[in-house]
């Protein structure tokens, strides 16, 4: 055979599951893309794929015009028992084509395998994989007990506002019943797969500083910038505090509070060029911070009023977003649903790492603060993370292992009559 190696260890696993790869890539074409993407056509392609496999019912969503959300329900013999909500974003984080190996909206797909796309990792992969699990199941006659939901949300990588806030408070999401959810995980580089159970709660903070303006040669007390430089010097000393914890190896990086400074704001500017010879009255600065579920957010709340914006120094603060303290899902023998995912996992012959924290944030917080045990896993092993960077790609041999994973995961789920 002229096929190399790499090519017939993919072909050999994906054998009869071609034509969900190319479902895959016809949904990866398909440019749902911040800041305007149009999720019509994805949603018009969600359903037809759902028709394809006679899932119904179906719903598609509407709460924020040209924001639809689709809904797919696989009915469980059992309805009364708490559902199975599997849930997947359709939009995708901007790309910068001209850094790309393949367009990113044309699914490239390499000889070994790899296909090239925006949100073949976050997470479009997921979204057809459950389908594509779903249509084996019902193809070898498998009859669920549990009801089984499947979610296409817009909007997740700008907040969720009007995504998944939307549908968490709506009676909608009140009358699916949902007893635990699985949601986007990370791409894991080794053999095992990563899955997270908690994630930290994104702060957003904007600091001001007012101060005495001068002329830019004369040295005096309590100019804006001297008011917001030394925040800086308080809010890097503690962004040390934490950073150095990770660098000793005391905390994974997630199980920290991150601060990072985002922009900065300040001076003068003629069209020649900024003012040169003058001291300004204000100056901004914005901060993403990260709060770990650990931290103790009264400590943070003073240290911000009392070090990092005092009134003292002139200055004053406001959140541009704060959620809330995020909770943890057990990931431990006190949940059935954590035994069930790490046993269906290990008989496909891969290993599922212990929960950890994730760095950044999903719509799972919206499931995880109304109580609802959320799980972060997307079967992707041996990978490059590469989510929001250049080149996201994923190896058609992944993919398919995890639809053959979400085959084991739904039939456990679906299947526990317990709690
Ligand atoms: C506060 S909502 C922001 C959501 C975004 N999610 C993915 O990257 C993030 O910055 O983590
Ligand atoms: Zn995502
Ligand atoms: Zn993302």
């Amino acid at each position: 055979s002229e096929e190399s190696g790499e090519a017939k260890s993919w072909m050999k696993t994906c054998e009869g599951l071609e034509p969900a790869i190319e479902n895959f890539r016809q949904y990866l074409r398909i440019p749902t893309v911040h800041p305007s993407p149009d999720y019509g056509p994805a949603l018009r392609f969600i359903l037809s794929l759902a028709g394809s496999i006679s899932l119904h019912p179906t719903r598609l969503v509407e709460m924020v015009p040209g924001k639809g959300i689709a809904l797919l329900t696989w009915e469980g013999s059992n309805p009364s028992l708490p559902s199975i909500l599997l849930n997947s974003h359709m939009d995708v984080v901007p790309v910068k084509k001209e850094e790309w190996k393949h367009d990113p909206f044309e699914a490239v797909m390499e000889e070994n395998g790899d296909i090239y796309a925006r949100g073949s990792q976050d997470t479009k992969c997921i979204g057809i994989q459950y389908l594509e699990a779903i249509r084996n199941l019902k193809s070898q006659g498998f009859k669920p007990l549990r009801t089984i939901h499947i979610s296409f949300v817009p909007d997740e990588e700008v907040g969720g506002g009007d995504g998944f806030a939307k549908l968490i408070s709506s009676a909608v999401f009140q009358s699916l019943n949902v007893g635990v959810a699985l949601d986007e995980g990370l791409a894991s580089e080794t053999e095992t797969y990563l899955v997270t159970n908690a994630e930290r709660s994104p702060w957003w903070l904007e600091i001001k500083a007012t101060g005495r303006p001068g002329h830019g040669s004369s040295l005096y007390a309590n100019s804006a910038l001297e008011n917001l430089m030394r925040s800086f010097e308080a809010i890097m000393m503690f962004r040390s505090s934490q950073f150095d914890r990770v660098k000793a190896g005391l905390s994974k990086e997630a199980e920290v509070t991150s601060i990072n400074p985002v922009y900065l704001k300040a001076g003068g500017s003629t069209p020649c060029g900024y003012v040169m010879n003058v001291q300004p009255s204000e100056a901004e600065a914005g901060f993403d911070i990260r709060v770990s579920p650990d931290a103790n957010t009264e400590v943070l709340e003073t240290l911000i009023q009392e070090q990092w914006a005092p009134q003292s120094r002139n200055m004053s603060y406001k959140f541009i977003g704060k959620a809330p303290k995020s909770g943890r899902t057990a990931a431990n023998e006190s949940s059935p649903w954590w035994g069930l995912l790490v046993d269906a996992v290990r008989r496909t012959g891969v290993v599922l790492n212990e929960a950890e924290t994730r760095k950044s944030t999903t719509d799972g917080r919206f499931l995880r603060n109304v109580g609802i045990a959320t799980y972060g896993f997307s079967p992707i092993s041996r990978t490059p993370n590469r989510q929001h960077s250049t080149n996201e790609f994923l190896n058609a041999q992944e993919f398919c292992k995890g639809i053959r994973v979400y085959e084991e995961i739904i039939k456990a789920y679906t299947s526990y009559s317990g709690l």
